[in-house]
């Protein structure tokens, strides 16, 4: 990549009225956007609505996942960071500061363009979007409003029991995040946290193509999984990293568009879905209410108590932005190679891998989808390296499988593992347990061969899973490189069998020296009235006894071992 002087047309620069002139008409007004509409859906009623077809298209805010911020040598920020700890001059829009385009933010949005399908353009550029708020020291924002970094493309999203819906897209561009002001009501003062100014921004905007609030779900959250797989975004609504603006109309089926309404800043999946709901259902009444009706244009908010839009300025309020090229930054140029070697570092996409994942492993979707939301915190290197090794959910569940690395006593690699057992002891116990934690998949420090190892010794019946179960509690609580057999063995965990020589014959191999056969004398002299039982053929009481083993084992034995030791002791004492 290369950042060139900037050069502009001779008739760019002459006046500003020209440029205007050439230049604006790129943007199409909204009435001439709404003759031009082409309808790429067939209607489909929906009974929450009868007789209306709505139409949504969403402008998406993805942090990019870049050390350093766009313009500045100043290092991105945690929500958490203490405020103003992460500013340079530049950032706080000091007179003489100037801009230099961060590398690496350009290669995650040609990243996420790659991975779109949109069409990277080999010159773009910077733009002023001047506004004067508290949370932009500079009175501008740097934006790509005319040339934008990538045009086009395509996401496809797929609702439960329907087919792929091809949501469209329309731009993907570069900008700066702005400052946050925070406002304290009781002494009446704002304070600004400088941290997130100038972080690095991906907007990626969409066609007007989705038609109800699950597919504008589904849209975001399919969004969310690329940019995470691909690792140019966290993605993460609540932390502020993934933003939507969603823009709604309603119309009658055949006819124009209707007037679209834009709602800012959701932040989170669930919010925007009601935030639509009740968008259309409050255009739905406004319309019916007479037949001269019309919708505003507005630009709304969403009140997250009341799940209810409500207006903040109409498009005759909204602000001129008097847009102007930035005269500080070049052209930007990306060559063919730049973008060749960046897609032949792309991983694999969330669709591939949930086609991979359900034909290769025969897991249940439900699984599928667990894996494919985890938040892997994996940071993307460059130039074919993956940095930490893939810790991502689903290479961990694929090294899981394999059992990589996972040597058997007699030298040779081990077999795979069943991949139903291992999901269900990903997503179940390691989920669960770490939910439990209050943490995340990325702060899990159980290796995929630790796991591995665990799941054999279950499988094995050297512990039992309720021993399981603790020892990985124990292991996310002390994280240690030993052997999980090892831990174990000194947590007296490991299951109170006799040896596997005398574990392969039944009832005949009972033994003193079985670890079970005092326990199991025990419960049968305990219990003398369900043995007489058992032996007058009631076997269901068989299960009391093991029960009453179980516990005296504190979960050590395993229960089918124990039937087998039980019925042998009480057949056999009945025989004497
Ligand atoms: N009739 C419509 N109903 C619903 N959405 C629409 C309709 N027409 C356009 N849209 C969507 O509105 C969004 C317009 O976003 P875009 O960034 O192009 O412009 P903007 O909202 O005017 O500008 P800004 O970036 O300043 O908010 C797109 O996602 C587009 O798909
Ligand atoms: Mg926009
Ligand atoms: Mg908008």
């Amino acid at each position: 990549m290369h950042v060139a002087p900037r050069l502009f047309p001779d008739f760019l620069l002459n006046t500003s009225r020209y440029m205007l002139a050439v230049v604006r008409p790129c943007r199409l007004p909204f009435s001439l956007t709404t003759r031009l509409f082409h309808d790429v859906r067939v209607y489909k009623e929906d009974k929450r609505w009868p007789g209306w077809q709505v139409i949504i298209g969403i402008e998406t805010h993805a942090q990019i996942k870049s050390r350093l911020k766009l313009f500045s040598e100043s290092l991105t920020s945690h929500p958490d960071d203490p405020p103003n700890t992460h500013v340079s001059p530049f950032d706080a829009a000091f007179p003489g500061t100037l801009p230099k385009l961060n590398p690496k933010c350009v290669d995650l949005a040609i990243r996420t363009a790659v991975a779109l399908q949109s069409d990277i353009q080999p010159r773009s550029s910077f733009d002023r979007k001047h506004y004067f708020y508290s949370d932009l020291p500079s009175g501008y924002q740097i934006t790509q409003q005319y040339a934008p970094l990538a045009l086009g493309g395509v996401l496809n999203i797929q609702l439960p029991d329907s087919s792929p819906v091809p949501v469209r897209i329309k731009q993907i561009q570069l900008e700066q995040d702005t400052a946050k002001s925070t406002f304290n009501p009781r002494n009446l003062t704002s304070s600004i946290d400088l941290n997130r100014a100038g972080t690095g921004l991906m907007e990626i905007v969409s066609e007007p193509d989705m038609r109800s609030p699950e597919e504008a779900g589904a849209y975001v959250r399919t969004l969310q999984a690329v940019l995470r797989a691909i690792g140019s975004s966290d993605g993460n609504m609540e932390q502020g990293s993934l933003r939507c603006d969603v823009n709604v109309s309603i119309n009658r089926p055949g006819e124009l568009p209707g007037t679209r309404c834009e709602i800012k800043n959701l932040n989170s999946v669930r919010f925007m879905m009601a935030a639509i709901t009740h968008e259309i259902k409050r255009q739905q009444a406004l319309l019916t209410s007479s037949s001269l009706a019309t919708v505003p244009q507005e630009t709304r908010g969403f009140d997250e108590h009341t799940f209810e839009t409500f207006r903040l300025r109409s498009k005759e309020d909204a602000p001129d932005y008097r847009y102007m090229p930035d005269p500080n930054l070049g052209e930007l140029r990306v060559s063919q190679s730049r973008i060749e070697t960046i897609r032949s570092t792309l991983p694999e996409l969330p669709w591939h891998t949930r086609t991979r994942l359900k034909s290769t492993y025969g897991i249940s979707e439900r699984d599928v989808e667990v894996l494919l939301s985890v938040d892997s915190g994996r940071e993307v290197q460059f130039d074919g390296d993956e940095g930490d090794g893939g810790r991502g959910a689903v290479a961990y569940f694929d090294r899981l499988v394999a059992g990589n690395g996972q040597i058997n006593e007699d030298g040779k690699k081990k077999k795979g593992r069943d991949p139903k057992v291992a999901v269900n002891w990903m997503t179940h116990e390691l989920l669960g347990q770490l939910a439990a934690r209050n943490e995340s998949f990325k702060d899990n420090t159980l290796t995929s061969g630790q796991l591995g190892e665990l799941i054999d010794l279950v499988t094995g019946r050297i512990i039992t899973g309720t021993s399981a179960k603790l020892l990985l509690r124990h292991l996310l609580a002390k994280p240690s490189s030993e052997r999980v057999l090892k831990i174990a063995e000194d947590l007296q965990l490991t299951a109170l069998s006799p040896s596997s020589s005398s574990c392969s014959s039944s009832s005949s191999s009972q033994t003193a020296e079985d670890p079970l056969f005092p326990l199991c004398k025990e419960a049968i002299a305990a219990l003398p009235s369900e043995v007489a039982a058992v032996r007058a053929g009631n076997k269901n009481v068989l299960h009391k006894i093991v029960g009453h083993v179980m516990k005296g084992s504190r979960g050590r034995a395993d229960a089918k071992r124990v039937r087998e030791v039980v019925e042998g002791l009480i057949m056999g004492e009945g025989k004497q």
